[in-house]
């Protein structure tokens, strides 16, 4: 499903936090948000959600305007993962993916088979299925995080929207989760501050600075020495993995 957001803008008290951007995610595809701290990526990926509602511009999914659907059917559709989940009750970790089926059920329906499954099926792709039945606050960080992907992957959505999916993970399951997202059927968006990850990972690269899209584009277009340079402030090389030929940036200090 084609996610787009035509020159969406979003303000708080006077200030612009998201600036006029528009972006396409094309069907199946992965396109990383990079920008500095505050640069409106956490903020995008919301109205992305329908979780905000833009001051001005439109987000389509499919030919549908957002704000036309219902939260249901957004909910259906779209999954996601924001950096923090707080609970407020104690949760198993099995209740907490389980939360990924609600829209998918009416109220008065018990869990039912295809629920248990889809509930197994993210539980075992995110490496969480021997934990179902442990409490959920007693995860550590990378843990719940992988909780947390697996109750958006419980969801079946058509759209992936991760802020950090990879935040608190170590380094192998930095790769297995971007590899999970990448090889699932969905079209995902996620705001990432590794750009070798970035560059390793995502179809198209959108970079934020103050609320505005910079650059945008495939990774090797848009992660350069001077785009680093330029938005980060920060000198570094940018080349091809001598074994690998992967895109490669190497911090100067
Ligand atoms: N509800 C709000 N009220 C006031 N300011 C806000 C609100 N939400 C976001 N902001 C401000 O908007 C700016 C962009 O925040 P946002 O969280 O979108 O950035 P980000 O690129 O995701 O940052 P980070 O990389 O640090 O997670 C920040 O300066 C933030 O303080």
């Amino acid at each position: 499903m084609n996610l787009t957001a035509h020159t969406v803008s979003w303000s708080v008290r006077d200030r612009l936090i998201v600036d006029g951007v528009s972006i396409t995610a094309a069907p199946g595809s992965m396109v990383g948000l990079l920008g500095p701290n505050g640069s409106g990526k956490s903020s995008l990926l919301r109205l992305l959600a329908g979780l905000r509602a833009p001051t001005t511009g439109v987000v389509r999914l499919g030919d549908d305007d957002l704000a036309s659907l219902r939260r249901r059917e957004i909910a259906q559709r779209v999954g996601v993962v924001e950096q923090e989940s707080a609970t407020d009750t104690d949760p198993l970790v099995r209740d907490v993916i389980e939360l990924g089926r609600i829209p998918h059920r009416r109220s008065w329906q018990p869990v039912g088979e295809r629920d248990v499954e889809a509930i197994r099926r993210a539980a075992a792709a995110t490496g969480v299925l021997d934990r179902l039945e442990q409490p959920y606050a007693t995860l550590s960080g990378g843990e719940r995080q992988r909780v947390q992907i697996a109750r958006a992957l419980a969801q079946d959505p058509e759209v992936l929207l991760l802020d950090e999916p990879t935040n608190h993970l170590d380094v192998r399951h930095q790769l297995d989760v971007l590899r999970l997202v990448r090889d699932a059927e969905v079209t995902a968006v996620a705001a990432l501050h590794d750009l070798n990850l970035a560059a390793a990972y995502c179809d198209e690269i959108v970079v934020l600075a103050d609320g505005r899209v910079v650059a945008a584009g495939t990774p090797v277009q848009v992660i350069t020495e001077e785009l680093v340079a330029d938005v980060y402030g920060v000198k570094a090389f940018v080349e091809r993995h001598r074994i690998t030929g992967a895109l490669t940036v190497v911090w100067q200090p």
